[in-house]
């Protein structure tokens, strides 16, 4: 790696995905109140995509103040059900009423990532994902959540792909990483052709 890597984010999977590709970014989470941002930029009409985008950036800006030089990664993650965005759910009884909206449909993941140094927007990608859920029962649902909300709740969607998530659905249109939440294959071609790694 040619200049530090630092990832604002406070995401376990954008750590592990990082690292597991031979990265070893500095994890320095930005704080930021997203739900005001995306507020705001919903009050104003913002799609889905630009709603992720300014929030991935604002989250790599804050904290590219602050760490000179380095190459600084925000992230965002939104889900898009038919023009609603959902967040994360706040607790197992929202958790339940998405999955019950969300089953037997399809919904969009849109990840986004932007490189920020000192202060600089340099790089930025939004990936897609369109997701088709299963119609699942109630039963299924309560048994679900009953395993995996611990895990779950810090996902948004209250599922992660790489475990019992994956039976939610019945297909699924676009990268693996995406839905993890990180345009990973665009990130490192990026950093490849750029010279920060090797590749
Ligand atoms: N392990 C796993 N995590 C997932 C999956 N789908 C979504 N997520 C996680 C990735 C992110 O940590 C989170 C998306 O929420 P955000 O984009 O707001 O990121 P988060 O609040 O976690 O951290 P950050 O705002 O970047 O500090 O959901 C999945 O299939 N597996």
């Amino acid at each position: 790696m040619g200049s530090p890597l630092v990832l604002a984010s406070g995401s376990e999977i954008r750590a592990q995905l990082l690292r597991n590709a031979g990265l070893d970014p500095q994890i320095f989470p930005a704080r930021i109140d997203e739900d005001m941002v995306r507020e705001s930029l919903l009050a104003e009409s913002a799609p889905p995509r630009d709603i992720a985008d300014t929030l991935a950036e604002m989250k790599a800006l804050k904290v590219s103040d602050k760490t000179p030089g380095a190459l600084v990664l925000g992230c965002d993650q939104v889900l898009d059900h038919q023009g609603t965005l959902f967040t994360k759910a706040d607790t197992l009884e929202q958790a339940r009423d998405q999955l019950q909206r969300l089953r037997g449909s399809r919904h969009m993941l849109l990840s986004a990532a932007v490189i920020c140094r000192d202060g600089k927007p340099l790089w930025r990608h939004v990936g897609q994902v369109r997701l088709y859920m299963r119609d699942f029962s109630d039963a299924y649902l309560d048994a679900y959540l009953d395993r995996n909300w611990n895990s779950v709740r810090h996902a948004v969607g209250c599922y992660k792909l790489e475990e019992e998530g994956v039976r939610l659905f019945h297909r699924i249109e676009g990268d693996y990483f995406n839905v993890l939440g990180l345009p990973l294959l665009e990130l490192l071609s990026h950093l490849a052709l750029i010279g920060e790694i090797d590749g």
